[in-house]
């Protein structure tokens, strides 16, 4: 089940030429991540707070939980709305404990506010630490303080604007995994937004990709990566290796050399061959029609990455086993398994 829907939502700021958001509809599931991503001033935070209520759009509708909170001119004030938000500018009070912290965020002086401040941040892994001041604490910890007012007033909806920036990939991880554990151990539905598409794929349930206000695709971590709706989304989630190539009748000519491919007769011009480091294979055997010259090797633990150049000097990148050598200016061949054929470009 739905607990939110958008019906094109666009938004445009005075003064500004662009749409921050433009026609946007997407449906959130109960209980789930979903991850909204975008290079800076794709329209992320502006989306999210569309959905808080801190903004109001120009034009669409918001349903949230069966009820339209958000249509034409009437809106659901923010603090009627049952979401917490977690925004970068939502820092935590410096001369308050994190207890104080999450209890101020309950608006309450309710005899059981303390337990419910404590099992606030229990949640959030910080129980042992509830007397400390936001300066004793790591940035890892600060990000899950404000992880655990957020989720003091129990929301159905919570909004995190950027969690990752400025964490680096220990704490990264470790709020990744908070962030899923505490959504499926208390049916919360969150929304995070991250310019960082890596950190999405192995967080959110669903991925939603917004490139200058405009959604591009929402789909699960591996349709985008596997099923790409367009050029932009697939450059997102990683630079694809490109070959400018020429068709004939039952291939392709690269640089690197012959790409076999049965339907090449149909195209006439060039072509652009784009394909992913993982989707090409270096071989032992060098009965191979593509090859190129080792450039670079990058060691990166369980993968190595190695560069290969043809003969104009064009690179290429392809996934490797740890455990292989590659001798620097040495002849590599390789099979290039799984490729999209671009040709307006
Ligand atoms: N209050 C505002 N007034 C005018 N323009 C705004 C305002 N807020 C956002 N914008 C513009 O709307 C567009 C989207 O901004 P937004 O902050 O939503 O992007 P973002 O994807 O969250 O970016 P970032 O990753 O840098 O936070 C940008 O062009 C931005 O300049």
């Amino acid at each position: 089940m739905s607990l939110l829907q958008l019906h094109g939502i666009s938004k445009k700021f005075p003064q500004t030429k662009q749409f921050a958001v433009k026609d946007i509809h997407m449906e959130i599931e109960e209980g789930s991540v979903q991850a909204i991503v975008g290079e800076n001033g794709s329209g992320k935070t502006t989306l999210l707070k569309l959905i808080a209520g801190l903004e109001h759009p120009d034009k669409g509708e918001i349903v949230f939980s069966g009820q339209t909170i958000v249509n034409g001119k009437s809106a659901l004030p923010a603090n009627q709305r049952e979401v917490g938000v977690i925004f970068q500018e939502y820092a935590l009070f410096p001369q308050m404990t994190l207890l104080e912290n999450v209890r101020e965020a309950l608006h309450q002086e309710s005899r059981n506010a303390r337990q419910i401040a404590m099992d606030s941040l229990a949640l959030a892994g910080l129980e042992d630490s509830f007397s400390a001041y936001p300066h004793q604490l790591s940035s890892g910890q600060r990000q899950r303080a404000a992880l655990a007012r957020a989720l003091a007033s129990r929301p159905k909806l919570l909004l995190l604007d950027d969690p990752f920036r400025s964490l680096d990939t220990r704490f990264k991880n470790e709020i990744s995994e908070d962030i899923r554990d505490i959504v499926k151990a208390t049916g919360i539905t969150a929304i995070v937004a991250s310019h960082h598409a890596k950190d999405a794929l192995s967080l959110a349930d669903s991925i939603a990709i917004l490139h200058k206000g405009i959604l591009q695709q929402v789909g699960t971590p591996v349709e985008i990566y596997k099923k790409p709706a367009n050029a932009y989304v697939a450059n997102f989630f990683g630079k694809r290796n490109e070959l400018l190539a020429t068709p004939t009748e039952d291939g392709f000519y690269a640089g690197f050399g012959f790409i076999p491919h049965p339907d090449s007769a149909s195209y006439t011009d060039k072509v652009k061959i784009l394909f992913r480091s993982e989707d090409a294979k270096i071989k032992k055997s060098t009965e191979q029609p593509l090859s190129g010259i080792v450039t670079r090797v990058l060691f990166y633990g369980d993968h190595q990455i190695v560069k290969l150049e043809d003969d104009e000097g064009k690179q290429i990148s392809i996934k490797a086993a740890p455990g292989r050598n590659f001798e620097m200016g040495a002849r590599m061949f390789f099979t290039i398994d799984k490729f999209e054929i671009e040709t307006a470009f």
